[in-house]
């Protein structure tokens, strides 16, 4: 039994037809991520949320994988609404495993049309603790946890709270013709997440019979509930049209702070050792030694990465003088780098390594290198490049007693906001 007390539902469902993306726009890349990827990253890294799960369409499990990583999710239903029900549904059950489907708990007739109901669940109308719960639209991936704090901090007086933004411009009525001036005093422009107490919005999603509603928190208030207004943030628009992109990539540009560092590493060639680099094995008579696989070229990069965040070295987060790292996988090493600067919102840009060595050839394995750093990365693979060079039989590399690498990393980190 887990004692999830915040949960976030990640709604991801949607086709994005209005935004003439050739893939539904959450998988869109921004900032040389998907837009998902941000609007998770921002829910993960928020020290109130435990549990986060992601809503998304049928089909869409290849390309979720290609943007997270393994993630819990749900299959959601035809319209935001039964998607937002199959995430809440999902939150009843204790069953994390990533493929969760929604459980038995929702009647029938109420079921999102595309919802798989096969996979395990709890039982009927088990809750698990979860307290509060914030429902947030994939499209807006730039969340701050100043807007989380916010909503969270509204929760302890009210039912629900949404970000909202002032009108700014004139409204009217009208067709063709200008009609009459609407009072824009009273008016606000609703984003999300939008926070509830969870128990308040599953009986307000489970008990819908209205029209289909924009978002949910006008569900709750047609159960009585007391939704709070708190600050919204320009940097949460929605991506809903075409021009939305180019406009998000700009305000993305505007908050992030370009960051470069290198790392270094050398190991000694040994007779009887395999020789991992970069990822890959490759055959030679000899094997690196040393630090777990010993694999050189992941170190180097997995210091660099560090080094943009000031995080100390790889020495520093997995200790030599461990024995759980003897003979360890080095992408491990990689993957936890890059996820520090994940869950700093940042967004790693380029990779460039050069290995220094007389033997092997690098170029037979430059490809696999490439490809395999990129996919523990989940960067294009023109965004990693691999060099080789010799010492021209000079020093340790030229003498073929070690392997040496260096690598530099560039990436983006949010300013001060
Ligand atoms: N059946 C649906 C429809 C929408 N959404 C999600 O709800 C959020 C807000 O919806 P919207 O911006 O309208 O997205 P789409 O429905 O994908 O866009 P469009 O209406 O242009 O097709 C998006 O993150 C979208 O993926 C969902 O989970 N399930
Ligand atoms: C939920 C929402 O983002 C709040 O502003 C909005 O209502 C979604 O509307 P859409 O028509 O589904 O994009």
């Amino acid at each position: 039994m887990t004692s999830t007390k915040t949960a976030a539902i990640i709604v991801a469902a949607g086709t994005g037809v209005r935004s003439g993306s050739a893939v539904p726009k959450q998988y869109a890349r921004l900032g040389g991520k998907a837009v998902l990827a941000h609007s998770y990253a921002a829910l993960r890294a928020h020290p109130a949320i435990d549990r986060v799960i992601v809503v998304i369409g049928a089909g869409q499990e290849a390309s979720l994988h290609e943007a997270l990583g393994e993630v819990e999710y749900v299959i959601g239903g035809a319209t935001r609404r039964l998607s937002v029900l199959a995430g809440l549904e999902a939150l009843t059950t204790s069953n994390r495993h990533p493929g969760l489907v929604p459980g038995s708990t929702v009647p029938r007739d109420q079921r999102p049309e595309s919802a798989d109901t096969s996979g395990p669940r709890d039982e009927p109308g088990e809750t698990i603790g979860v307290e509060r719960v914030l429902i947030h639209d994939a499209a807006r991936p730039f969340l701050s946890a100043a807007v989380i704090d916010r909503l969270l901090a509204a929760l302890d007086t009210q039912d629900g709270a949404v970000p909202a933004l002032p009108v700014a411009d004139t409204l009217a009525r009208g067709e063709a013709e200008l009609g009459e001036t609407v009072a824009r005093d009273a008016l606000h422009r609703i984003q999300t997440p939008q926070a509830f107490h969870f128990a308040t919005a599953l009986a307000a999603h489970r008990g819908w019979t209205g029209a289909e509603p924009t978002d949910d928190a006008q569900m709750l208030r047609a159960v009585g509930g007391r939704v709070a207004l708190v600050e919204g943030d320009p940097m949460l628009e929605k991506i809903t049209h075409p021009t939305d992109f180019a406009a998000a990539e700009s305000r993305l540009a505007a908050t992030m702070r370009s960051r470069t560092a290198t790392g270094f590493d050398v190991h000694r060639l040994e007779a009887g050792e395999e020789l991992w680099l970069g990822g890959v094995l490759i055959p030679h008579d000899k094997g690196l030694s040393g630090h777990s696989d010993a694999d050189v070229a992941l170190h180097a990069i997995t210091d660099a990465l560090l080094g943009t965040i000031a995080a100390g070295d790889i020495g520093t987060h997995f200790p030599p003088s461990d024995p759980q790292w003897r003979g360890a996988d080095s992408a491990q090493f990689l993957q936890h780098a890059a996820s520090l600067i994940e869950a700093r919102g940042g967004i790693i840009d380029f990779i460039d390594l050069t290995l220094i060595c007389e033997a092997p050839k690098i170029g037979p394995h430059r490809i696999a290198m490439r490809d395999r750093i990129a996919e523990l990365l989940r960067l294009d693979a023109d965004q990693v490049s691999i060099k080789a060079t010799t010492t021209e039989r000079l020093g340790f590399t030229g003498r073929g007693e070690g392997i040496a690498a260096q690598a530099a990393a560039t990436v983006r980190v949010p300013g001060e906001r």
